[in-house]
């Protein structure tokens, strides 16, 4: 049983293929396996892919257990595994999404199959669609008070949900105290993924992550997105953004008719298998 690991700009994860794997992912085996000190380590695990109808079926999981619909890096992450697994041999693929039950275009931009562009698709600020649990119909730069913090949000769901602040320091201490206030909010019954954001001109934001079930993060695909969409829609940036994060940089282009493009590097970090030890703690935890 072999886990590739990949980093999308420090975003790391791990892919797990079924054809090579008989893990039972169950939410304690996740957080053990993402485990920085004693498991493999990873902001998260890419199950796939599973070839049912032929196409490439993803589920996406959170470092504590949780599954989610949608990662921007996860899903370029993918692709390259893709790819470096023969799976893929064009230069553009289609990924399909099991728990969103959507399809996502991805494209092979480098020659190393080390750029590599998503097709994010489309986004809405419905308050409703986030979820936010707020008397607006949507929430682009709203003051509110959350536990200490005073702030302005700004909520997206690209396929998951996520809160843009626009007014506070954009440092990893402002994502490691407002980032769990927001995500654990009752505001946000899905709870929530939180970019501390600045605007630094009208092509280029800054920002600083903390991502639902994974914590702080040093860079997030669809959290560059959320971030260049509000900026967007809020007449502060243009259609097309460099976003800057602690792990690097990565293009948001966002159309009203194709809808939002994530364009950034893909590295891989090792193959590796299970010790002895590791293999024996997980089979006790069934
Ligand atoms: N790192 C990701 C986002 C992963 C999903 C997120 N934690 C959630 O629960 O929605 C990205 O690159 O988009």
């Amino acid at each position: 049983m072999e886990f590739i690991k990949y980093d999308a700009l420090e975003n790391d994860y791990l892919v797990l293929d079924p054809a090579s794997c008989d893990l039972t992912l169950d939410p304690a085996v996740i957080r053990r396996i993402c485990d920085r000190r004693h498991g493999l380590g990873s902001d998260g695990i890419l199950y796939g892919p599973h070839l049912d109808d032929g196409q490439y079926g993803l589920r996406i999981f959170n470092p504590d257990g949780t599954e989610c619909e949608k990662s921007g890096n996860g899903l370029r992450i993918f692709a390259r595994y893709l790819r470096d697994a023969g799976y893929v041999t064009a230069g553009t693929a289609q990924v399909y999404l099991m728990m969103s039950d959507a399809m996502v275009d991805v494209a092979y931009l480098g020659d190393q199959d080390d750029l590599i562009q998503v097709a994010m698709g489309q986004y809405t600020l419905r308050s409703s669609e986030i979820p936010v649990l707020l008397e607006l119909p949507v929430v682009l730069g709203v003051k509110m008070q959350v536990g200490q913090h005073s702030l302005t949000a700004s909520c997206v769901n690209l396929g998951n949900p996520h809160c843009v602040v626009l007014d506070l320091p954009v440092t990893e201490n402002t994502a490691r105290t407002v980032g769990p206030a927001l995500c654990e909010s009752d505001l946000f019954p899905e709870r929530v993924n939180v970019q501390i954001t600045r605007v630094v001109d009208r092509q280029t934001l800054e920002i600083e992550i903390w991502e639902r079930g994974a914590g702080y993060t040093l860079a997030s695909g669809s959290s560059s997105c959320a971030a260049a969409i509000t900026c967007h829609q809020l007449g502060l940036v243009d259609a097309e953004v460099t976003v800057h994060m602690p792990g690097g940089t990565v293009g948001v282009q966002i159309d009203k008719a194709s809808g939002v493009h994530l364009t950034g590097p893909v590295k891989a970090v090792f193959a590796a298998n299970l010790s002895q030890d590791l293999n024996s703690y997980l089979a006790k935890d069934k």
